[in-house]
């Protein structure tokens, strides 16, 4: 038998593993002497309780919360491992397996077709064999935009691959290749390279223009209103009989949509592809979703001809040509014309409907599943459950890239879906915690509840720490422990051991000084602003009073936006409701903390004792207000279009003023 060699080879990082858990354990001890000065509080003689119990209490909570959040955090951190990758053993074209790359749009107004089809000619142009590479292009808008845009890219495509495999180019996006100051002629300079080069760059900046103009005319004729929530099925083969270069499959497809059917966002549409490219017979086919690749029996199981065929379509669905698939050792084949394509394409309209799925477990047990909004975690969470293995791979070269949001508006909506989403698992029957398997590691499964709980216990202790101890400090009520007292030293440690470790962690993985000021900010802001709104969302579908959305991310670059991104200033276009908590937050830490600092220079007699008593929690408001300096440079001192509007201001100010007084009386 052939001797085969591991393809990849994974070793512990020693150094990192000593220095995490070593800082584990420190901190873990330094949380243990908190939570024993708080429980001290509680045992005291009454007559020696100076301090309201409800703050002190709130903020004890708030701490443990933290905690905890700190802990589930550990996890991820507890082996840290990197891998070597061996792509020269990958075995000979013959013996590689078919591969489907999904690529999915659903709004040609939010994702540029330029980069969709970007994307699409670069998976084209992926080095494999094209004989074993299908791409599918799945548009939930029903565009009729998008699928001309696949025509031309087609178009552009046939000359783009050869071009790329005769000189070896290392980069498969075009755009990223025309625009790109890095050499990558591989080894050719000659005039002949020169030549054909030119040639591309020219058929590119066309297939640019035509696709703008494309998109442009489908927006201002009536073609634009088509209904993306109600539209038929749509198939398309793009590949013609009489191309002549080998290329790769290209397939459109647009399921059917109707407002009576739930349409399960980007799940649905992958599944759809599912059912299409098992349809298509392609055998141990891996499925990339957002860059990864994942093989066909981890989502399906594995099954064989003496399955009973009955109870596999009760599972799948009644398409027969779909079962043959799971119980039969297909080989990939390319769909030609003819009748069986007409036959194919029939099938694939039943496959691509709306009811294929009623009566069967797409989307509950097999696929992705559509419990969650982040159907990428909770499918991941449930075939790890199964005992599915997966690894991570991180090349030098970076093989994808995608848009990141360059403006808080687009941030915010994006992370208000990535709290729901895990959220919604976290308070469901499907909590890790409870519902991880054995064949789960109790670190895999801190690991899923992390992500899970991070949002909601952010987002509930990060509003205790921004304003029950400014709340106190505004009533002169002290409940950090005096600076000359011992005890301080057990939240200076806490605080300064969480700098240190996230600075180290900054350092080692080579970013920058401002990424770690960036990563504080942002953490508070989103605990603030998406994360609570998201756990709101979670809240409120749970009581049947808001259905889950899925708004998809919007893709299009605005120069003035980037500038502002490249430069580091805030875009704060955003709506009140995003701004208002966070300026909110802002105004009170303002209020206490100068309500304090006059307190102390000018009112009160025994100004030592009072900075002593109070340093905690003024030094916690300073410390909040200079990693959001952001924020007060927005509402005040910027005077740019993309400050913070007046009215956000406004309305801050007067919320800033309800819960000083509301909270005021509460709590103290
Ligand atoms: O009804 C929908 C909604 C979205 N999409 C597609 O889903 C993808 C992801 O949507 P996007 O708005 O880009 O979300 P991101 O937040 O950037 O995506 C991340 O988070 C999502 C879960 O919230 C995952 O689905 C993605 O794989 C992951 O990259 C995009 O290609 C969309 O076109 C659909 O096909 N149908």
């Amino acid at each position: 038998m052939e001797k085969s060699f591991p393809l990849h080879e994974c070793h512990v990082n020693k150094v990192t593993i000593i220095i995490n858990r070593t800082h584990a354990i420190l901190h873990s001890i330094a949380i243990l002497f908190l939570i024993h000065y708080r429980l001290s509080f509680f045992f005291q003689h009454p007559q020696n309780i100076t301090i309201p119990t409800l703050p002190w209490l709130l903020i004890f909570v708030s701490e443990l919360i933290l905690s905890f959040a700190w802990f589930l955090q550990q996890a991820c951190r507890w082996r840290p491992v990197y891998r070597n990758v061996f792509p020269e053993r990958l075995p000979v074209d013959d013996k590689l397996p078919a591969i489907d790359v999904f690529i999915c749009t659903a709004d040609p107004k939010k994702e540029p077709s330029v980069e969709v089809m970007n994307t699409m000619i670069s998976a084209m142009a992926l080095d494999y064999p094209p004989e074993k590479l299908h791409v599918y292009i799945s548009d939930d808008a029903g565009s009729d935009a998008t699928l001309r845009c696949t025509k031309e890219a087609w178009n552009f495509a046939k000359y783009w691959v050869p071009f790329r495999r005769k000189y070896g180019l290392l980069t498969a996006c075009p755009d990223v290749y025309f625009s790109s100051s890095e050499d990558d002629n591989g080894d050719y300079k000659g005039s002949e390279f020169k030549a054909e080069r030119k040639k591309m760059e020219e058929k590119y900046e066309v297939l640019k223009q035509g696709l703008r103009k494309i998109v442009e005319g489908h927006f201002t004729t009536n073609v634009a209103i088509n209904n993306t929530r109600d539209h038929p099925t749509i198939i398309e083969v793009i590949n013609k009989e009489e191309d002549k270069v080998k290329m790769p499959q290209l397939i459109y497809v647009s399921r059917e949509k109707k407002p009576s059917h739930n349409h399960n966002f980007k799940a649905g549409a992958l599944n759809v592809l599912v059912h299409w490219y098992g349809f298509d017979g392609v055998g141990g086919p891996i499925i990339s979703g957002s860059n990864f690749y994942i093989k066909r029996e981890a989502l399906l199981g594995s099954f064989n001809k003496q399955q009973d065929y009955m109870a596999l379509k009760r599972l799948f669905g009644p398409s027969n040509d779909f079962i043959k698939t799971l119980v039969e050792d297909y080989k990939p084949r390319f769909i030609k014309d003819g009748e069986s394509s007409r036959m194919s394409l029939e099938n694939a309209n039943i496959l691509a409907s709306c009811s294929y799925e009623n009566q069967t477990v797409w989307g509950s047990k097999v696929g992705f599943l559509y419990f969650s909004v982040a159907e990428d975690y909770f499918t991941g969470l449930n075939l790890h459950r199964k005992g599915w293995k997966s690894v991570y791979l991180n090349p030098e070269r970076q093989q994808f890239l995608g848009t990141s949001t360059t403006n808080l508006n687009d941030s915010l909506i994006q992370w208000t879906r990535w709290t729901s989403g895990p959220v919604t698992v976290a308070l469901s029957r499907f909590c890790p915690l409870t519902y991880g398997s054995l064949k789960m590691s109790l670190v895999q499964v801190l690991c899923y509840s992390e992500l899970a709980f991070m949002p909601l216990l952010n987002c509930l202790s990060l509003w205790g720490f921004a304003i029950i101890p400014q709340l106190c400090l505004f009533n002169g009520i002290p409940l950090y422990p005096k600076v000359s007292d011992p005890n301080f030293n057990i939240f200076s440690v806490i605080l300064v051991s969480s700098i240190l470790k996230s600075l180290y962690e900054v350092v080692t993985t080579g970013e920058q000084l401002k990424v770690w000021r960036n990563e504080w900010r942002i953490w508070m802001m989103r605990s603030v602003t998406c994360y609570t709104y998201g756990c709101f969302d979670v809240i409120l579908n749970k009581l049947g009073m808001k259905e889950a959305t899925f708004l998809p991310t919007n893709k299009v670059t605005d120069d003035e936006q980037v500038k502002l991104y490249e430069m580091g200033v805030f875009d704060f276009r955003t709506a009140t409701v995003f701004l208002a908590p966070l300026v909110t937050v802002i105004l009170i830490n303002i209020a206490a903390f100068v309500g304090a600092v006059v307190k102390a220079l000018v009112v009160d007699d025994d100004g030592d004792q009072y900075w002593e008593k109070m340093f905690g929690q003024m030094f916690l408001s300073f410390f909040i207000l200079i990693s959001n300096f952001a924020v007060i440079e927005g509402m005040i001192i910027r005077r740019d279009k993309a400050k913070i509007p007046l009215s956000s201001t406004l309305w801050s100010v007067v919320f800033s003023m309800f819960i000083l007084l509301i909270g005021s009386v509460i709590l103290c």
